[in-house]
């Protein structure tokens, strides 16, 4: 069975919450922790000027709240489903009670297409700061070089992505609200991002109070998350779990939606390496467990491409996973990516 495919709610369970203004080795030791436990944390003070944030979502709200001809106006020239989307999720039938605008952060002919594309690059440059600090604080406590993580991401070609979601209220999706989690205990909940692990190295999200998060625990439980508007949750992807060897979880999550009244908005920022950047577990951690490398090498190019052929829920990771003759190959022709 899918880890996390069961119904259960997990009530009890706290999220990891990281004070970032605490002393340096406390925060990464910290990290470290939730990385391996759950592969989920929220952190707080963490000095992202709440103006930014709020510009941000003020003008999410108003560009949502435009008529349809105008949003959908909002397209990539190069990649089918980026800019504005509506329920289809990803390309291969996958949907949800969600519209959203989503973007290759360098992608500066879609960012012209938005009237608020400077709120847009404030934003993206403050979280971004955000992001390689976690990644740097994480390589220190994992003694690797401090770099180790945040160097794939500083080159202008990282193929990170922002995507700002948009959850409205049942009494206003065009669907008519009718998608609906199969469980009975759960029928009240409508979908509005099916289970999945996000591909990339790490993703930093914020939410505007509305609630609507669960994380898959280590029982295969969901775990609620409390949206915080003053808190970003970061979650390992699929990539950090590859690159630590599996120490990392790369933590499936989903968005079910309870309130009928209020929209859910939420903004993700995905960071993601070059495409031709060369991914696997990184030798000095594999020789820190003593432990064979459990997945194979490949470029983040070519996860993508065979991730995204895939539907949202099936765990990408499986097809990537070690044989012993591959690890003893491996072995003798020494490949070495760090
Ligand atoms: O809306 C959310 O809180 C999460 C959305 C999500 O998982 C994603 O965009 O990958
Ligand atoms: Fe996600």
């Amino acid at each position: 069975m899918v880890k996390g495919s069961q119904q259960n709610v997990a009530v009890d369970q706290d999220i990891p919450i990281i004070d970032m203004s605490q002393e340096r080795s406390q925060v990464s030791k910290q990290i470290v922790k939730a990385c391996e436990t759950l592969g989920f944390f929220k952190v707080v003070n963490h000095g992202v000027d709440q103006t930014i944030i709020s510009r941000l979502d003020h003008e999410s709200i108003n560009f949502f709240a435009k008529p349809v001809h105008e949003k959908i106006s909002v397209k990539s020239a190069i990649q089918p489903n980026f800019g504005y989307g509506f329920k289809d999720i990803g390309l291969n039938g996958d949907s949800g009670e969600i519209e959203y605008l989503l973007f290759n952060t360098n992608d500066s002919a879609l960012l012209s297409q938005l009237s608020f594309s400077s709120a847009v690059n404030c934003y993206v440059e403050a979280v971004k700061q955000l992001a390689h600090e976690i990644l740097d604080l994480t390589a220190k406590e994992l003694g690797v070089p401090p770099n180790t993580f945040s160097k794939l991401i500083s080159t202008v070609d990282s193929d990170t992505i922002l995507r700002v979601n948009h959850y409205p209220p049942s009494d206003q999706f065009l669907s008519g609200g009718t998608t609906r989690v199969s469980d009975k205990s759960e029928s009240l909940m409508r979908v509005g991002f099916g289970e999945h692990t996000d591909p990339q190295i790490l993703t930093v999200l914020r939410s505007n109070g509305v609630e609507g998060l669960h994380v898959s625990n280590s029982d295969g439980l969901w775990v609620p998350v409390y949206s915080d508007p003053s808190a970003f949750c970061v979650n390992v992807g699929d990539l950090l779990q590859v690159m630590t060897n599996g120490r990392f979880i790369s933590v499936r999550h989903r968005v079910s939606l309870t309130s009928e009244t209020k929209s859910r908005l939420s903004t993700g920022y995905f960071v993601g390496p070059p495409l031709q950047t060369k991914i696997g577990p990184i030798s000095a951690l594999i020789a820190a467990k003593n432990q064979p490398p459990l997945y194979q090498t490949f470029t983040w190019g070519e996860y993508k491409k065979f991730g995204y052929s895939l539907r949202l829920q099936v765990n990408r990771l499986d097809m990537f996973y070690t044989s012993k003759d591959e690890y003893e190959d491996g072995k003798k022709n020494d490949e070495k990516i760090y």
